[in-house]
């Protein structure tokens, strides 16, 4: 095992998504069997009860991988040199609440981890938001830590990913593992546009496997987009361990790579690819190389495509607007 623990910090710890993700990154799942972790747990202090509970379970999985628990209340005593950061808390939307005021509820959470990121953090720390809305979140985050790299702050989209890659495999007969080069483009919200232009099942183009762009357009695209809300009707609950998943795939895949011949999807800062305005954090096509987000360039768009990843752009746009209009960044 290597020697030097690495320092994991969760916020949201006690929630749903924390219960689920706490003992995959405690058991070696998430950076691999010889990584210790020592886990950072932060949660508002009205919490900090139900995550000594979760901290008494993970003692008692006897994880060889877990170097030490501690549970914070205090942002920048949490952040203090950490090295993965996974944003999970937030404030959901509650009936009655306007776009505006879950913008700045959620301001009030990431403008000071943000800061906190800034003052402590090793300098190697990654950042992966979860927490809604993920994107403008990340970016909020990502505009109080001037001295932190911004491609270290990150959204996930790979909950959306995962989801296209199972749903298109269903439809094809295929397995998981048959399918590469998907993506998701865009927020993670109803507007993003999961991709299939470029997509391959067996090596073959999905399109042409698929044969019916009816079933793309009218059933695979919003049945991603809106799988999140078909969760939360059946479950009464919003998705928890498959987020959880997808936030282990995430981190996993930034660290260790992605396969050979494929890609996967992330909300990463743009630089101005695929008219995507710099800076905003958007949902890309990429490779992880030697540790670090790669847009894969040169992708052909066409009109169809356009119109859904400006769509979804366009929404990115007015949530940073918005939140620059409240004093948040
Ligand atoms: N990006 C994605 O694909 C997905 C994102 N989500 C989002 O993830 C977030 C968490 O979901 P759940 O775990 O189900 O919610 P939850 O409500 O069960 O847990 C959230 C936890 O965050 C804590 N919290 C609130 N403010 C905090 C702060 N300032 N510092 C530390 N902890 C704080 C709360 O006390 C609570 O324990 C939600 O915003 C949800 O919408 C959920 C599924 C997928
Ligand atoms: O809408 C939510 O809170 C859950 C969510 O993001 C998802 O399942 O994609």
């Amino acid at each position: 095992m290597a020697s030097s623990p690495v320092t994991v910090t969760v916020t949201g710890a006690a929630g749903q998504i924390g219960y689920a993700l706490l003992f995959r990154i405690a058991s070696g799942q998430l950076l691999g069997p010889d990584t210790p972790v020592r886990l950072r747990l932060l949660e508002i202090p009205q919490a900090v009860k139900a995550a000594e509970g979760t901290a008494m379970e993970l003692d008692d999985c006897a994880f060889t991988t877990l170097d030490s628990v501690e549970i914070y209340d205090d942002a920048t005593a949490a952040f203090d040199g950490v090295n993965v950061a996974l944003l999970v808390g937030a404030r959901p939307r509650t009936a009655g609440m306007e776009r505006g005021d879950l913008l700045s509820a959620n301001g009030g959470i990431f403008k000071p981890q943000g800061a906190a990121i800034n003052a402590g953090a090793a300098d190697d720390v990654r950042v992966l938001v979860v927490g809604n809305p993920a994107n403008t979140n990340a970016f909020i985050a990502a505009s109080h830590a001037p001295d932190v790299p911004r491609e270290r702050f990150t959204a996930m989209t790979r909950l959306d990913h995962n989801r296209a890659v199972s749903q298109l495999a269903t439809k094809t007969g295929a397995k998981v593992g048959d399918i590469a080069k998907l993506t998701i483009w865009g927020n993670h919200s109803a507007t993003q546009y999961p991709d299939l232009s470029h997509a391959t099942v067996g090596g073959r183009p999905a399109l042409e496997v698929v044969g019916d762009d009816t079933w793309v357009r009218d059933t695979f695209i919003p049945t991603v987009a809106k799988r999140g809300a078909a969760i939360i009707e059946a479950r009464g609950a919003s998705s928890a361990a498959s987020a959880a998943n997808a936030a282990i795939d995430h981190v996993h895949t930034w660290v260790h790579g992605t396969p050979a011949g494929d890609w996967t999807s992330a909300g990463i800062v743009s630089d101005g690819s695929y008219g995507v305005p710099e800076g905003l954090i958007s949902s890309f096509p990429v490779t992880s190389v030697d540790g670090r987000w790669q847009i894969v360039p040169d992708l052909s768009v066409d009109e169809f495509s356009r119109s859904r990843i400006d769509a979804s752009v366009a929404e990115l746009v007015e949530e940073r607007d918005a939140v620059q209009a409240l004093g948040l960044l």
